[in-house]
């Protein structure tokens, strides 16, 4: 199994780690369309900044054109004003219309690369059926890579600029008031920022645990949508209106909890911004009192005492703000955990993927002489041992067999023994416990299919659920071939609800997937089947819902097709369209018996 130690969501190296790794995603070079996003977006705050500081010193001229009585000079500053004020308010609309799209960008780069990993191999098999720790990696994709990019965005413009801000308003406010000012500033930004580092940590854990319970409470309703019908069938309203409310009770506490820390968080914050109002006044007063203006007009200490005010409420203002962020910061840090975990453990399982990969390339080599067999061969299993991942009892020991082409197998067993789970280690879903397993031929047209037991239907059209889990039409030098489409379904027994599909325009949107009978499913799946044609098909219980008729009617077909079948069942009617039976025993036995009749007695059946 693959566990990575556990830890707890904290404001901490890990969280600065895991941060800078989503940062590289977000702005992978310099010249990447985000960089330059947000190096318009400094120049823009900056420019902000400037008009800022225009507006925030024009009070103290108004002070001192008033106290003159000077018409022109009002004049003319009432016109700055306006100009400063409208270039102001236009910046500040292009800063958030850029943060919004840093936001989609950003979110399109994160949400594109946590899919890369994610549908690598079969990095998505073994995060959701295999490991455990990672809870509800879909809300991770989804909806917390999409509240990270948020919140980052809307830090973004804040963030940016501080750093000028901080440095300019710090040397004015240096230049009006001592070493007093800014020291004094300083200090009481980092009594608050020590305060708020202690009130923010637990609100990061509660928020992860948030974010988890919120997954499984979407989960409970998701699996109700799937599941509407066999629920309903149960008259299963009550019990599960119960436990879809459990879920909720639970969400919902965590989230009060949430709410109560953050209380103690907010009183913080809030403190810090009016005290720091006041702070201003004292830093302001502290020349006044010791007398260096005392040669001042009043008019001239008025226009000063703005102008200081300004600078030095502007100076505390950068760090206040910097403070307010620590609700947002908080939110950061839960959804940067969330998601550097899921990096984490995708890494460390394509890392596990290719580690395997490599062995089973070297262990190819090595064992070619060994285990060669006729160039027909499909699947080569020697002393192979199998065992299912939570269990320590083999299912199979030690089984030797050769699938070529023209020999069909049956796979019959009772429940449990481990018949899927023989594909899933031919599948290499599976690690083999020990022995060898090869499969030398390719997945798709022309090598092997696999026909899971549950049928899988995709979204879109009804022509890309035929031609699944192929992306274009095969070959892909070939004409757009509804026909050979339409021929398939009608092979599989499914003309009918193709016309009903069909009617109107050709081969468009078949949403009513999800309706289908089981057997009707089962029915495409072989469509899929007969439009791929591959030279060696593995058919998982695929004929279950059916009758013999019909299964009768798409083995035929599927022989007609020059396919090698596979197949794993329990109805004994199977047996005459097989060559070869492996029954498993349970315990780790098997058996491996050659049909009597098998093909033969198939070509007898279609004579007439
Ligand atoms: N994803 C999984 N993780 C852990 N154990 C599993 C998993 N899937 C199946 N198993 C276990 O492996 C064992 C064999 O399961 P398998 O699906 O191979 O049975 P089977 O012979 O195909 O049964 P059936 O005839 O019902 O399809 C069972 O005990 C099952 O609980």
């Amino acid at each position: 199994m693959y566990l990575l130690p556990v830890h707890r969501p904290k404001l901490d190296w890990t969280f600065v780690q895991r941060f800078c790794s989503i940062q590289k995603v977000l702005f992978p070079s310099w010249t990447s369309q985000s960089a330059l996003m947000f190096g318009t977006l400094l120049v823009v705050t900056l420019t902000e900044q400037l008009i800022i500081y225009q507006v925030g010193v024009l009070p103290s001229h108004f002070y001192s054109v008033l106290a003159d009585k000077d018409y022109s000079g009002f004049q003319s500053l009432v016109g700055t004003a306006m100009v400063l004020i409208l270039l102001n308010s236009t910046l500040k609309s292009i800063d958030q219309y850029i943060c919004n799209r840093m936001y989609v960008s950003w979110r399109r780069m994160l949400t594109e690369s946590l899919h890369t990993s994610y549908f690598q191999g079969r990095v998505y098999y073994t995060l959701n059926v295999l490991r455990g720790e990672i809870d509800n990696p879909d809300q991770r994709i989804s909806q917390d890579a999409e509240r990270l990019c948020k919140q980052m965005s809307t830090m973004a413009s804040r963030l940016i600029v501080s750093p000028f801000t901080l440095a300019y308003y710090s040397y004015h406010c240096f230049y009006s008031t001592g070493w007093i000012g800014p020291v004094s500033i300083f200090g009481y930004f980092v009594i608050g920022t020590i305060a708020n580092k202690i009130l923010m940590g637990p609100i990061v854990s509660t928020l992860f645990e948030q974010e988890k319970l919120e997954g499984d409470f979407r989960f409970k309703h998701m699996q109700i949508r799937v599941n509407a019908e066999s629920a309903a069938f149960y008259r299963a309203g009550k019990v599960e209106h119960m436990r879809t409310d459990r879920r909720l009770q639970t969400l919902l506490e965590t989230q009060k909890s949430l709410i109560n820390k953050e209380l103690w968080l907010y009183i913080g914050v809030n403190t810090f911004d009016y005290l720091g109002g006041y702070l201003s006044y004292i830093i302001i007063a502290i020349p006044i009192f010791t007398g260096i203006y005392d040669g001042l007009t009043p008019g001239e200490l008025s226009a000063l005492i703005s102008k200081n005010a300004f600078v030095c409420i502007y100076l505390i203002n950068g760090f206040t703000q910097l403070i307010d962020l620590s609700t947002t910061l908080s939110d950061v840090a839960g959804y940067t955990h969330r998601i550097g975990e899921l990096r984490e453990v995708m890494d460390d399982i394509l890392r596990k993927q290719s580690l395997s990969l490599l062995i089973s390339a070297a262990q190819k080599v090595y064992d070619f002489n060994v285990h060669a067999g006729p160039a027909d061969t499909a699947f080569i299993l020697d002393h192979l041992s199998y065992k299912s991942p939570y269990s320590d009892k083999l299912l199979v020991e030690d089984l030797s067999l050769k699938i070529s082409q023209g020999t069909n197998l049956l796979v019959v067993g009772n429940t449990g023994t481990g018949k899927t789970s023989l594909l899933r280690v031919l599948n290499r879903l599976w690690e083999a416990h020990s022995g060898f397993v090869h499969m030398t031929t390719c997945f798709g047209p022309r090598g092997t299919l696999f026909l899971p037991q549950k049928p899988y239907l995709t979204d879109g059209t009804l022509r890309e659920q035929v031609i699944y889990p192929l992306k274009d039409i095969y070959p892909a030098s070939g004409s757009v071939d509804d026909d050979r489409i339409i021929q398939f379904l009608e092979l599989a027994g499914l003309s009918s609800d193709v016309q009903q599909n069909d009617a109107e325009s050709e081969l468009v949107l078949f949403c009513r997937y999800d309706v289908l009978s089981p057997g009707e499913m089962q029915r495409l799946c072989f469509a899929r089947l007969f439009y791929l044609q591959p030279k060696y098909a593995v058919l998982d219980e695929a004929t279950s819902a059916l009758t013999e008729e019909a299964e009768a009617q798409l083995y035929r077909t599927c022989k007609r097709l020059g396919m090698t079948l596979v197949s794993l069942g329990h109805r004994s009617s199977l047996e005459k369209y097989h060559d070869v039976q492996l029954k498993l025993c349970g315990g780790g036995l098997w058996e491996l018996t050659k049909l009597k009749g098998g093909t033969r007695s198939l070509e007898e059946e279609e004579e007439p």
